[in-house]
């Protein structure tokens, strides 16, 4: 398992070691001790989730507030995706600033996406699976978010925005400037 600091603080992409030979292959979707010493920090993950999405399907950006703030390791398991993270710590020196990483089946990235951060996808592929462990339990009275089209954030979402598919509930998240 190989770590990659991200340019924003605290979050990190996983790379896992595969063992291929002539049966397939294998490997460690999560390991807590070896999650734990590569980021330096015990993270509690009690919540595992799974979705399956349509290409355009845009799930985002979300977070939950407070108590419930959460912690993800986010991975597709079938298809790609562009994966958003967005650094929503005041505090933080790289406040408001985002990264979009590609993760795929094939090359099995995983991201570390801290609390204090809005996260998002996008499907690129077909269909898409996506799995992700979570350290803190759903609270629907803490949701929270950003409209993924936020023109402070600017996110290329490598997709025509026509093919995007979007919640109802999604498509009215607030703006950076309407949320701080
Ligand atoms: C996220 C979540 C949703 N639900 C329910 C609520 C709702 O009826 C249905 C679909 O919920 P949503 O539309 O919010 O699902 P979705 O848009 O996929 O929400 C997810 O988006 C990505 C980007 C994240 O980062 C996640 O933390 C989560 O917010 O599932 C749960 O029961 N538990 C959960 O943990």
């Amino acid at each position: 398992m190989n770590i990659v600091q991200t340019k924003l603080k605290d979050c990190y992409i996983f790379e896992p070691t595969v063992f291929g030979d002539n049966r397939g292959y294998f490997f460690e979707s999560y390991n807590k001790v070896k999650f734990e010493s590569l980021i330096g920090k015990s993270v509690n993950f009690i919540q595992d989730n799974e979705a399956f999405s349509n290409k355009g399907a845009l799930r985002g950006l979300h977070f939950q507030k407070g108590e419930f703030a959460q912690a993800k390791l986010v991975r597709v398991t079938h298809g790609l995706v562009l994966d958003v993270a967005v650094d929503l710590r005041k505090d933080s020196e790289t406040f408001l600033q985002h990264i979009a990483v590609e993760l795929s089946s094939d090359n099995k990235k995983q991201l570390f996406v801290p609390r204090g951060f809005a996260h998002g996808y996008v499907v690129l592929s077909d269909t898409a699976m996506f799995n992700y462990k979570c350290d803190n339990v759903y609270n629907k009275a803490s949701e929270g978010g950003v409209i993924y089209s936020d023109q402070d954030l600017k996110i290329d979402w490598k997709l025509n925005p026509e093919l995007f598919i979007v919640s109802e509930k999604d498509k009215i998240l607030p703006t950076i400037k309407e949320l701080y």
